[in-house]
């Protein structure tokens, strides 16, 4: 078993083997940990045994995969152990590292004592992800260190019970007095250190939440935000507006001597409304963000009427609790779950209907893992995986055979779970849900474009395969109702015609970034159009009115409006910038492919050439393609030294579909799969797979098995199976 950093500084571990995952027919994730007499009782899963290393995991002992379709075949046994019972392919959904200390915080918030063995896990995960020079964090598991990610988690391993003269508390410390201490936080950071008696409101800027009590009808209504965003801004507008605070103790007191460069006592906190270290600081306010915000002090402090100030507090509450009700408790993700529950703590305290709901779900999106317990960037992959791993097996050619039937079935029967059959409560400023599909569970409630499309081609694809007959079948008009979702959410007003976007259509104007107060993150204001969106809700529409004519014209036009739209964003070198993965080659596999359903191909069509010509300029001297985090930041293509696996099975399949003529080009990178494949049919972790709001890298553990599995089955549906020389 590997020795992590963790053990290596005297830091205890619980017993892999008491660590259970229990999954249910909703794709909830719960980590449980067992006394050995309960452990005896119930088995460990197979996916368990391998995220964990445990001994017992029953590794497939394959002949080594002479040809593309013997490794696809050995990759998809592996993955097999990697699915649950309930259909989930369940990962550790980690890499920002601004999510825990939303845990710890409402914890000690609401004096809710964390059982001992999370907190020794979440202890481990923070510490064996220490940068290993300076022993800071970053906004993500690869990035250099911040001040908001070496202040929230110094904070959270102090809460957690690590002394101030712990090695990796000191080695952190130092080099956050090398940031310039806490007070360089980003607005969340401030608000996270002002709700824990850290830092003073007074060094917060304004959230207002007067605006919710706006008409809709106004431009810049925070319900047409990006639905992530205005989740946020609810409860921290309440917070901000309360001040609240938890009352101060040793502890508290102890790490404000610990976490500035200079003495509490003599910090004016309301001078550094606006000071942000350096390197966090990825989108620095506009001049019209820092007017506006030096208005509203003005006003907080001196003009807002008190009842007007009670009204707000009312509104808020009263939409926390829609969201609660449209999530069961759940929240759309962990940021504003931790600042929902500390509203509810304030309003009704924990006897309350609406704080028991929320921490009813508090431990959904905690997720263990060989380093330790991390609250991961949502309530999981489940939907996104189950739609691929669906697609992808029948794409390869595996999901008809008999040993893959099971994987299908039960991610198929996990999808059906997974549709919306109901819709929001009123007043919920949310849109009809109805028919469509969540990234991750039904609970979680929120509907997303283009995994609705994903899901509803693999379900079209079992449908229509005889050897699934005697599942469960799904009624053509669910089907229907699916589109009906998809139809509503292309953009078709003034914005970006013909695209897609991710939860909503876009609903206010760009322009709003401008007051964007994150600092860390770009484009969140409002929704946006995506490319990969766009191509997906193709793939999604073309496969369908393959099978249905539902709709049949406004399909066609939808599918006409997405593809001129995939059209006009292609850069002129021939790329696509991706937004949610990592990051031409992302979104240039998905533009390829969605341009390949409507016929085109290199051989009749400039955009795909020019997209061939872009991944082929870049393929690697060892055959493959690897591209850095670097690019979603900078906005150019950054290779890496080095292939990477997943990104070279995302231009294999790029330039596969697209009939790239070159079979040379595209046998080395389907060469380098094979190569990277262990003995076992696995693939392992190399970097990180995905990316959000240009600046924040996350995993997507089950990509290195799905993609390459589906370039190696594309390889030989269009050359035939048999070795590659
Ligand atoms: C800046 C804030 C609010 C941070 C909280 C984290 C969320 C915003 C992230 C975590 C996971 C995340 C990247 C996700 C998405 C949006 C933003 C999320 C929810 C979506 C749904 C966007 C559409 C994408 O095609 C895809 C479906 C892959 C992802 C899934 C994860």
């Amino acid at each position: 078993m590997t020795t992590y950093y963790s053990e290596t500084v005297g830091l205890e571990r619980t017993d892999p083997s008491l660590w259970r995952l229990r999954t249910d027919s909703l794709g909830r994730e719960l980590w449980a940990y067992l006394s050995p007499e309960e452990a005896a009782l119930e088995p460990q899963s197979t996916y368990v045994q391998h995220l964990l290393q445990v001994p017992e995991f029953p590794a497939p002992k394959p002949l080594r995969a002479r040809t593309p379709f013997a490794a696809a075949q050995n990759g998809a046994d592996f993955l097999a152990l990697l699915q649950e019972d309930s259909g989930v392919f369940p990962c550790q959904y980690k890499g920002p590292m601004f999510m825990t200390i939303g845990y710890v915080a409402s914890h000690y918030f609401t004096k809710t004592e964390i059982p001992a063995h999370i907190k020794i896990e979440l202890i481990r995960y923070i510490v064996n992800t220490a940068h290993p020079v300076d022993g800071g964090w970053g906004l993500h598991s690869v990035d250099k260190s911040t001040c908001f990610g070496t202040t929230m988690n110094y904070v959270i391993l102090r809460l957690l019970g690590l002394p101030a003269t712990h090695v990796v508390v000191r080695k952190a410390r130092k080099t956050l007095h090398r940031l310039g201490g806490a007070i360089g936080n980003p607005h969340w950071g401030k608000a996270w250190l002002a709700l824990l008696n850290l830092y003073s409101w007074e060094g917060v800027n304004p959230a207002p939440p007067e605006m919710w009590m706006l008409p809709y009808a106004v431009p810049i209504h925070p319900a047409r935000w990006w639905v992530h965003t205005r989740a946020i801004y609810l409860p921290l507008g309440y917070l901000s507006l309360s001040r609240a605070q938890c009352a101060l103790d040793d502890l508290l007191s102890a790490i404000r001597t610990e976490i500035y460069t200079q003495d509490y006592a003599s910090i004016d906190f309301s001078r550094h409304r606006d000071t942000v270290c350096g390197v966090d600081l990825y989108y620095p306010h506009t001049t019209l963000l820092n007017t506006l915000n030096a208005g509203l002090v003005v006003y907080e402090k001196y003009l807002r009427p008190n009842w007007l100030l009670k009204r707000a507090h009312r509104r808020v509450f009263e939409l926390i609790q829609k969201e609660v009700e449209n999530t069961d408790g759940l929240t759309i993700a962990p940021v504003s779950h931790a600042f929902d529950l500390i509203v509810a703590y304030i309003e009704g305290g924990k006897d309350s209907p609406t704080y028991k709901m929320l921490y009813s779900r508090v431990n959904d999106t905690l997720f263990h893992g060989p380093q330790g317990m991390v609250v991961m960037g949502t309530n999981g992959v489940q939907v996104w995986d189950a739609a691929f791993a669906v697609q992808y097996l029948f794409m390869a050619g595996l999901a008809e055979l008999p040993r893959y039937r099971g994987v299908v079935a039960r991610a198929y029967t996990l999808l059906l779970h997974s549709q919306f059959d109901t819709e929001c409560v009123p007043g919920s400023f949310r849109d009809a849900r109805d028919g469509g599909w969540p990234f991750s569970t039904k609970t979680q409630g929120y509907t997303v474009s283009d995994c609705s499309a994903e899901a509803l081609k693999a379900i079209i694809m079992v449908k229509n395969s005889p050897v699934f007959g005697d599942l469960p079948q799904i009624e053509d008009t669910r089907l229907h109702a699916t589109v009906d979702v998809l139809l509503s959410l292309q953009n078709t007003g003034s914005f970006h015609f013909g695209s897609f976007s991710t939860y909503e259509k876009i609903k206010a104007t760009p322009m709003l970034e401008l007051i964007n107060p994150a600092e860390v993150f770009g484009n969140i204001m409002v929704e946006y159009p995506y490319v990969e969106c766009t191509d997906s809700c193709v793939l999604g529409l073309t496969y369908f009115r393959e099978h249905y004519d539902y709709r049949a014209a406004e399909v066609d036009a939808a599918i006409a409006n997405a593809i001129d739209y995939i059209v006009s964003l292609q850069e002129p070198d021939g790329s696509w910038y991706g937004c949610w993965g990592i990051c031409f080659t992302y979104a240039g596999m998905f533009a390829l492919e969605a341009l390949e359903t409507v016929g085109r191909t290199y051989q009749n069509d400039a955009t795909v050439k020019k997209g061939c010509d872009f991944l082929v300029a870049r393929q690697l001297i060892d055959g493959g393609w690897g591209e850095s985090m670097k690019s979603c930041e900078t906005h150019t293509y950054v290779s890496t030294r080095a292939a990477l696996v997943v990104q070279t099975a995302w231009a294999v399949i790029g330039l596969l579909l697209a009939q790239y003529p070159d079979r040379t080009v595209i046998a080395r990178g389907v060469k380098v799969l094979m190569e990277r494949q262990k003995e076992n049919g696995e693939w392992v972790f190399e970097e990180p797979e995905g990316v959000f709001n240009h600046s924040c890298a996350i995993e997507y553990a089950s990509y290195k098995f799905l993609f390459p599995i589906k370039a190696l089955g594309l390889w030989c549906a269009r050359y035939g199976d048999g070795p590659i020389h």
